[in-house]
């Protein structure tokens, strides 16, 4: 099956041209008890600067996406996460300016710690309809699959 692509801000040209390398970002939907989800902003200096996304990163080599966001998760949150309790749930790929990404949406509803924000970034725990934006065009899938989970049928 032919995996489905978002294209972000396509008026604006691409990096790299038409070849570039997929970059593998694990990302985490952590749920509190009353199904309540964390979004975090964007820290300054990155890319969409501001934008809010659910917390995670890139791939370092030989990682899987569970350690990947694991250690992510304890570098941009201040929390520890067992890779063991990661749920791998959907993938989306998304066509940057800046990048082809190939996000792994994880799910999580356990970890250690109090979170506390390393990067500079804010945080809010949301649930739907969300009421910060803007959102990063790829953690909008997201919103459309818990909608989807949480209607009947
Ligand atoms: N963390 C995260 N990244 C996302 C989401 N949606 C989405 O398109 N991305 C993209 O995935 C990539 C993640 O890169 P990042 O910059 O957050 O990762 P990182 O912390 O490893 O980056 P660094 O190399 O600047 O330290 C970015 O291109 C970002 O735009 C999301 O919901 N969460």
């Amino acid at each position: 099956m032919k995996e489905s692509l978002i294209k972000a801000d396509t008026h604006l040209p691409r990096a790299e041209g038409a070849d570039r390398p997929v970059v593998e970002v694990g990302v985490g939907v952590l749920f509190r008890p009353d199904g309540s989800f964390l979004l975090t902003s964007r820290p300054p200096g990155k890319v969409y600067e501001g934008y809010w996304e659910f917390p995670g990163g890139k791939l370092e080599a030989g990682e899987t996406v569970e350690h990947a966001l694991a250690r992510e998760l304890h570098e941009e949150l201040g929390i520890q996460v067992d890779p063991g309790a990661i749920i791998l749930w959907r993938e989306q790929l998304v066509d940057y300016p800046h990048a082809l990404v190939r996000l792994h949406f994880c799910k999580l509803t356990v970890w250690q710690g109090e979170l506390s924000m390393r990067e500079g970034q804010s945080f809010v725990w949301e649930s739907l309809p969300v009421k910060v934006e803007p959102v990063l065009p790829g953690a909008i899938p997201v919103l459309r699959w818990l909608e989807e989970e949480s209607s009947p049928g």
